[in-house]
């Protein structure tokens, strides 16, 4: 007869002040193409973060870093471990939730910066930034106000405020993807390279708005390339390799 193997469940954490708490993920990548070959990429992977602190990824190339920054945001799946993080008063676990639920999660408690702005032909800049803000109930005039004071901020050129995106250079891009995600209050911010294409007075304002949002207690995690950001906004560092 078989036996009924079941998986111990996940205890929700007892540490009360923090927002975000990964324990021990394990994630291997397996390539079906090339003869099942299976990387195992993360390996008891643990990580807390309390309110106001900023955690930096580190590590050499291939180490990991950007697949633990994709698992916290659940957009790949782990082979085992729990992503806790503090919504909405309470704790979910990430990979042990419903699909609506995650992007109840995404919407309200944790934004993500990537380095790529995910354009769409037509729509406006201004109008790409305030779209979480208005999913979350805000409306347009109110939103696109944050977003223009956003866009002054980072010296987008207003010219470019009513053009799509599509055409825009890299740092540019990178501006808009800044602002739709510091438009929003989220209690946890996973930041991923958003400063490869800045130029100096720009990644000056990114840093000014990360020690913003560390005094209001949003817990960030983030991968920096550049030494002087990561040294500036970062109180630890999780190092991968
Ligand atoms: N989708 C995927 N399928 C298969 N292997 C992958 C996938 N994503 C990443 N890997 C492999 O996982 C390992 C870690 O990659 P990852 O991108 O997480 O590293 P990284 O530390 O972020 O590197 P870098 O600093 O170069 O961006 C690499 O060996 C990579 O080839």
């Amino acid at each position: 007869m078989d036996t009924l193997k079941l998986s111990p469940l996940p205890i929700a954490p007892t540490n009360t002040q923090a927002l975000l708490q990964a324990e021990h993920l394990y994630k291997s990548f397996v390539l079906h193409h090339q003869g099942s070959v299976k990387l195992p990429v993360l390996a008891d992977v643990s990580l807390t973060v309390n309110p106001g602190e900023c955690v930096a990824l580190q590590g050499p190339s291939g180490s990991g870093k950007s697949t633990f920054m994709r698992a916290l945001y659940a957009n790949y799946r782990i082979d085992s471990g729990s992503i806790w993080v503090k919504h909405q008063g309470g704790w979910v676990d990430l990979p042990q939730i419903e699909a609506h639920q995650l992007i109840e999660v995404r919407q309200q408690t944790l934004g993500y910066v990537s380095q790529f702005l995910r354009v769409i032909p037509r729509v406006p800049a201004v109008e790409v930034a305030a779209e979480p803000l208005m999913e979350l109930g805000v409306d347009a005039d109110a939103a696109q106000t944050k977003v223009r004071d956003l866009f002054s901020r980072l010296n987008l050129p207003e010219r470019l405020w009513a053009l799509s995106p599509t055409t825009f250079s890299g740092g540019e891009k990178q501006r808009v993807n800044i602002a739709r995600a510091f438009s929003v209050d989220y209690p946890i911010l996973l930041l991923d390279e958003p400063t490869s294409a800045l130029d100096a007075a720009n990644r000056d304002v990114f840093m000014q708005l990360i020690e913003e949002r560390k005094a209001q207690g949003c817990a960030m995690v983030g991968i920096f390339h550049d030494d002087e950001v990561r040294e500036r906004v970062c109180d630890r560092v999780l190092t991968f390799g």
